[in-house]
């Protein structure tokens, strides 16, 4: 029988098969660190007296805790402050490589690896952070994993995994203009829910998939544990190998060669079979938002708020009341009624450089509403560069929101980016629940596109709403690179980046 995706990769990184449900010990290839969730991990190594097994194959970044501006000042918090010193010694005294704030590689962690090239098909990925799905978006196995599992892998390069079911999500035809793979991955959690991947690595494909560039990928992929899967990954094809080619950690030459000819092995053979399928209608999706407080709790933008006297489950009903009162909303209200208080542009699901240019399309030459805080954050330190060079940070700046410096940002409360008690936020990030972007914040989930018409109108929006002019902005959010199959060559220094 032919075999998936994800067996492929499984089977090639088996270092010692489990017998009789234990887990196979897996051999990691790619191991990325952030200050959150190594600390402990690297202690456990010094009371062991070990060291980091594969420095070479283990890069850190700084992302949760750093604040997106005055970066060359000392961090204010002194927790942040901490964790982010206790990562720099650690890098230091294991020889781990490290890109600080500040340095022209740092930037969230799911951001830095792919675009550093380090990602790459059929390689197992780990980090100590449930959103390296992402990764899978190349046709890596990319897991999040604990603390203690962060130790195992310093200390052996390899993990052991128990088995996993497969899942096929299949997306036919082709989206509309002005709904993208944000929308995609929305209604595929609020169809399957936040526990409906559990137990699963998700494999997207169909004709919808295919289309997409490996930015809308990864942020599909990157909910994947979302819906509760253990990953999510996508097929590498002639996309993935135009993005990949050239970056500093891809092969070249011959390797590279050698490289595509393995990686077009990995695809899931015709006669493979998954354990689940899902399938969605491409034609048929709309922009995408949340009402709730999980992120399976979303409708089309031109649906109202659910009334949950009408959902039958129980359980599904009391979660419903409860997120409503949390969110403060009407049952029966339209979504595009609701006025938020803030726009977040950025997180590891959409700061990438082809979101910024979606998100800066739409706002071109426009004023963002009043009273509407708009904070637009790049997911690494090169794609603020890449931003500038293009002259989106004037697009952004002129139309009255934030430019800020590479981080996760006000996509946790981790950092000075956070709500006001009370506050609603369109944002682009993954997470809605409770407190999520600071205490007694509400959050709503959107895409790039959604998050900008959102923005100029101050109620959620899409480009389909935009001066009642539906054709006419449709089309701009069309020409929007979004929709560019063509994976562009990414600058590798600073002097490519501003020439
Ligand atoms: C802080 C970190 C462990 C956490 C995660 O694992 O995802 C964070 O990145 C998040 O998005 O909630
Ligand atoms: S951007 Fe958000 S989701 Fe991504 S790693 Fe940072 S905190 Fe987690």
């Amino acid at each position: 029988m032919g075999r998936t995706l994800a067996e492929k990769v499984w089977d090639d990184h088996v270092v010692t098969k489990g017998e009789d449900g234990t887990p196979d010990l897996l051999y990691i290839d790619l191991h990325l660190v952030h200050e959150v969730t190594s600390p402990q991990a690297f202690d456990g190594l010094r009371v062991a007296g070990r060291p980091v097994r594969r420095p070479d194959l283990t890069i850190a970044t700084e992302d949760h805790n750093t604040p997106t501006l005055n970066i060359d000042r000392q961090i204010e918090d002194l927790t942040s402050r901490t964790q982010i010193q206790t990562l720099r010694n650690n890098c230091a005294e294991f020889g781990v490589r490290l890109h600080p704030l500040g340095d022209i590689e740092q930037g969230i962690v799911h951001v830095v690896g792919p675009q550093l090239g380090l990602t790459m098909p059929g390689i197992t990925v780990v980090c100590g952070d449930s959103h390296t799905s992402t990764h899978g978006a190349f046709g890596a196995m990319a897991f999040g994993i604990g603390t203690s599992e962060v130790e195992h892998v310093l200390a052996t390069q390899t993990l052991p995994l128990k088995p996993f079911k497969t899942m096929a999500i299949t997306v036919e035809g082709e989206l509309r203009p002005g709904v993208t793979a944000k929308d995609i991955i929305l209604a595929v959690i609020a169809k399957i829910g936040t526990g409906g991947g559990q137990g699963y690595v998700l494999e997207y494909r169909g004709s919808a998939i295919r289309a997409l560039s490996m930015e809308g990928r990864m942020t599909i992929c990157n909910m994947s544990i979302e819906a509760g899967a253990r990953a999510g990954m996508v097929a590498p094809d002639q996309i993935t190998y135009d993005y990949l080619e050239g970056r500093p950690h891809a092969p070249s030459g011959e390797d590279w060669d050698a490289a595509v000819e393995y990686w077009n092995t990995l695809a899931t053979d015709d006669d493979a079979v998954f354990d689940a399928e899902v399938f969605l209608d491409a034609n048929e999706l709309e922009p995408f938002v949340t009402w709730g407080t999980n992120p399976g709790q979303g409708v089309s933008l031109s649906d109202s708020v659910p009334v949950p006297s009408e959902i039958d489950d129980p359980n599904e009903r009391a979660a419903a009341e409860r997120a409503l009162e949390y969110m403060d909303l009407e049952a029966g209200t339209p979504m595009k009624q609701i006025a938020v208080d803030a726009v977040f542009m950025g997180s590891c699901t959409n700061s990438r450089i082809e979101d910024l240019r979606a998100f800066a399309s739409v706002i071109e030459g426009k004023t963002k509403a009043d009273g509407v805080r708009v904070m637009v954050v790049p997911g690494s330190a090169r794609v603020r560069l890449q931003a500038e060079a293009e002259g989106l940070d004037k697009i952004i700046t002129d139309f009255g929101a934030e430019w800020r410096f590479a981080g996760c940002s006000m996509c946790l409360g981790m950092n000075p980016d956070q709500l006001a008690p009370g506050e609603r936020c369109a944002s682009t990030s993954n997470r809605n629940f409770e407190g999520r972007q600071g205490k007694g914040g509400r959050t709503h989930l959107v895409s790039p596109l959604v998050a900008a018409a959102t923005a100029i109108r101050g109620t959620l929006s899409s480009p389909w709403d935009l001066e009642g002019d539906n054709e006419a902005s449709a089309q701009q959010a069309a020409d929007t690179p979004i929709y560019d199959a063509v994976a562009r060559q990414f600058p590798t220094t600073v002097s490519e980046v501003s020439a």
